[in-house]
């Protein structure tokens, strides 16, 4: 009698072969990948090793950041985007939120590098510069940053020459941030085209050329802001000290309401932009007081993410600002900036998502808001 093990089936799948971590992981290749210019990291310090090793976890970081970022903008740049996908557009945003923390937090451990200690290898570093970090430049151009909206950096002037071999052939960094900017839609563009379609006040999607229920609501909700202003000023006035701290209150109400007529009039962008504008406006307004509809209550979700993110974006910029500021000082940087007063620049203007910040100052208590109308219309429709 045969004692061995009967063999399978002909027609039984091939016995699976065990994962193994350092495969799937491929840890060896990637603990070789950390010597900079030298053949080997064993010829490099501890702080020229952390030095790479942070920028390349960052790197990943900034992969991460444009995989979620895209499918963000992706699914809103359908025509119709529904409701039940909004969800998970915010647990992406919220992501991203999150990697933008765990890249300032690396910060922390660049700063356990000493000025003397960094000068003792940067020499050899120039010209590169993370000013040629691709990736941070796909996420700005994939959220919107307007190339007439960069500050100019020293020698080369463009972002993307910076990205080009010193005998000036295109990288291939260059060439996927080239890709990027011919994609004709931005996360920017296409939220708002998603906002410009907001039921506002139960408008229908057909009525969004009527300018009527645009203007209706904007003329309603600021006679809601002036009324809350004024009792404002009222009882600001009533504390004031001085008859000039007085006039100060009065005037600062009157440009407080003369600011938010201009804003929600659009009056800052030009005049065939203007009724577009007006409604992306009126539908952040919108959408931001009557949360609690629900059909608003996930868009609300999506605004408050996408704040949450630039401005987790914006403290990145700021908290590399003051790593720099404590390891070089005010130095010129290695990519020919002005370094941290560069930084800085970048940090204070760079803004995408400006009306979704702007309309923070306008936004008013419950009880203030004008009357809804057609709230029936905003009941959650189980898409089919
Ligand atoms: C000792 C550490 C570091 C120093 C002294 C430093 C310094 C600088 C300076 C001076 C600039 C301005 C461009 C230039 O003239 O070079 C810059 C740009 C930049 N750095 Fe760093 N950096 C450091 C670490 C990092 C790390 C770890 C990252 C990883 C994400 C990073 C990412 C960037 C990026 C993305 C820019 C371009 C910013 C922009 O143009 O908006 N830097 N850095
Ligand atoms: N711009 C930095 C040099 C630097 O930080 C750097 C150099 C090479 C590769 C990445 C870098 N990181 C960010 O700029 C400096 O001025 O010291």
């Amino acid at each position: 009698m045969s004692t061995q093990e009967p063999s399978p089936p002909s027609d039984s799948p091939a016995p699976r072969r065990p994962t193994l971590y350092w495969e799937y992981i491929k840890v060896e290749e990637l603990l070789a990948l950390q010597s900079g210019l030298s053949d080997t990291d064993a010829r490099l310090s501890n702080d020229e090793v952390m030095f790479i090793v942070v920028h390349q976890v960052d790197e990943l970081w900034f992969k991460l950041v444009l995989r979620e970022l895209v499918t963000v903008r992706d699914l809103f740049s359908q025509p119709h985007v529904p409701e039940t996908a909004l969800a998970s557009a915010v647990r992406s945003l919220r992501r991203v939120v999150v990697l933008f923390s765990q890249l300032s937090n690396h910060f922390e451990l660049m700063e356990t590098l000493t000025t003397r200690d960094y000068l003792a290898f940067r020499d050899k570093l120039s010209p590169a510069s993370g000013f040629q970090s691709a990736q941070l430049r796909e996420i700005e151009v994939l959220l919107g940053l307007n190339d007439d909206e960069r500050i100019p950096l020293g020698h080369e002037g463009s972002y993307q020459a910076a990205l080009k071999h010193p005998g000036g052939e295109p990288s291939p960094a260059l060439a996927r941030l080239k890709a990027r900017l011919d994609e004709s839609v931005t996360l920017h563009s296409a939220l708002n085209d998603w906002l410009y379609r907001t039921p506002i006040q139960g408008s229908t999607p057909d009525q969004t050329q009527d300018e009527t229920v645009v203007d209706t609501f904007l003329n309603e909700y600021l006679q809601a802001v002036e009324r809350e202003g004024k009792n404002f000023t009222v009882l600001a006035m009533r504390d004031a000290l001085t008859p000039q701290d007085q006039e100060r209150l009065q005037l600062r109400h009157e440009r407080g309401m003369a600011s938010a007529r201009a804003f929600l009039h659009a009056e800052d962008v030009t005049a065939p932009m203007r009724p577009r504008e007006k409604r992306l406006r009126a539908a952040l307004v919108f959408i931001e007081s009557y949360r609690e509809l629900p059909l608003l209550s996930w868009p609300r979700e999506v605004v408050d993410a996408l704040v949450a993110m630039e401005q987790a974006m914006l403290v990145f910029r700021q908290r590399h600002a003051r790593m720099v500021e404590r390891v070089i000082g005010r130095r010129t940087g290695t990519g020919g900036s002005a370094g941290v007063d560069y930084l800085d620049q970048t940090a204070l203007t760079y803004r995408v998502f400006k009306n979704l910040w702007a309309v923070r100052t306008l936004l008013l208590r419950e009880e203030a808001l004008p009357a809804l109308r057609h709230a029936e219309r905003y009941e959650v429709r189980v898409e089919s």
